[in-house]
C-alpha cells in the first residue's frame, strides 16, 4: 500500500516549470529515494510534500487524504517529519533542548499552564526531557545532551536533526541529503541508523541523497527526476543500469560506453 501517492505534480516558478506532471507512490514501511542531477526538482518535490509549496497542480495524499494546502505545521501533526539540506537546528540551545522543540506538537500544556509553572505542566515537561533523552539514546548522542548544539561534529549534527524529527512521532520521515558532508564512517553510520528507524520503528522513509552508494544499499524504490519530470522508477538494480538514468548523471557517451552508476 502507498503511504504518500502523488498524482500529476507540477510546480512552476515563473517560466521555469521545476517539477512536471510527476506520479510516484511511495510505499509504506519502506525506504525510497528521489535522485537526479543538480537542479532536477528534488527539493521542489519535498517542500510540496511538507507544505512549503502549493502544487499548481496534482494531488499529494497521505494515507489516502489530501494534505495540498494544508499548512507545514499540520502536515508535521498527521505525520511528516523532515530534514533539511541545510541543517537547521538551534545553535545555542542544548542537544536535549533542540529535541524537546520537535516535541511540542505533542505537548498539551499551552503558554498559560506553563507562565503557572502548573504541577501538570512540569510533569509533561520531564515527561518530554525522559522522552528526549531516550531519542539521543536511539541516536548515539545521549553524551552529549547537556553541550551546545553547535558545538556538535556536522554528522553529530546531522543525526541530532533526525533525532528531533522522530520526536514529532512520524509515520513519514524526509531525509533531505543526510549524507552531505560526512566522512566515510560517519555515512556509514548514518546507513544503519536509516536502516534501525525503518525496521525497529516502522517508519517510512523517503530521502534525497547524491551519494549514491547510499542511495543503493538503502533504497527499496527509487524515483529518479530530470529537469522535473520523471525519467525512471524501480529497484537499485534497474536503475543503475537505466540508460536513460545514466545519461541523465553522465552524458550520453556513458551510456554508449555501458557505464552504470
Ligand atoms: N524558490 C524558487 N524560485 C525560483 N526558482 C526556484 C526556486 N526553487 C527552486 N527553483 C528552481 O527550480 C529548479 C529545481 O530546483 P530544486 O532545488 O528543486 O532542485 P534539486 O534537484 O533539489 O537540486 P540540488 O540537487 O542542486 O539541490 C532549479 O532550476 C531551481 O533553480
Amino acid at each position: 500500500m502507498a503511504v504518500l501517492k502523488i498524482t500529476n505534480l507540477v510546480k512552476r516558478f515563473g517560466g521555469l516549470t521545476a517539477v512536471n506532471g510527476v506520479n510516484f507512490e511511495f510505499p509504506e514501511g519502506k525506504i525510497s529515494a528521489v535522485i537526479g542531477p543538480n537542479g532536477a526538482g528534488k527539493t521542489t518535490f519535498f517542500n510540496m510534500i511538507t507544505g512549503i509549496y502549493v502544487p499548481d497542480e496534482g494531488q499529494i495524499e497521505l494515507k489516502g487524504k489530501s494534505i495540498v494546502n494544508v499548512k507545514p505545521d499540520r502536515i508535521t501533526s498527521q505525520g511528516i517529519a523532515r530534514t533539511f539540506q541545510n541543517i537547521r537546528l538551534f545553535g545555542s540551545m542544548t542537544v536535549l533542548e533542540n529535541v524537546m522543540v520537535g516535541m511540542h506538537i505533542h505537548l498539551r500544556s499551552g503558554v498559560v499552564g506553563t507562565l503557572l509553572n502548573l504541577p501538570r505542566v512540569r510533569r509533561e515537561e520531564q515527561r518530554a526531557k525522559m522522552e528526549a533523552y531516550r531519542l539521543l539514546e536511539y541516536v548515539g548522542l545521549e553524551q552529549w545532551y547537556n553541550e551546545e548544539a553547535a558545538s556538535l561534529s556536522y554528522g553529530a549534527q546531522r543525526r541530532l536533526e533526525i533525532a528531533r524529527a522522530l520526536a514529532a512521532k512520524p509515520s513519514v520521515l524526509l531525509l533531505d541529503e543526510p549524507a552531505a558532508g560526512m566522512n566515510p564512517r560517519e555515512t556509514v553510520e548514518l546507513t544503519t541508523l536509516i536502516r534501525r528507524i525503518q525496521q525497529e520503528l516502522g517508519i517510512s522513509i523517503i530521502l534525497i541523497e547524491h551519494d549514491m552508494k547510499l542511495v543503493m544499499e538503502l533504497s527499496d524504490h527509487i524515483l529518479v527526476l530530470d529537469h522535473g519530470e520523471k525519467i525512471a522508477e524501480g529497484g537499485p538494480g534497474d536503475i543503475r543500469s537505466n540508460p536513460k538514468v545514466i545519461e541523465a548523471y553522465l552524458g550520453k557517451s556513458a551510456v554508449e560506453e555501458e557505464v552504470t552508476i
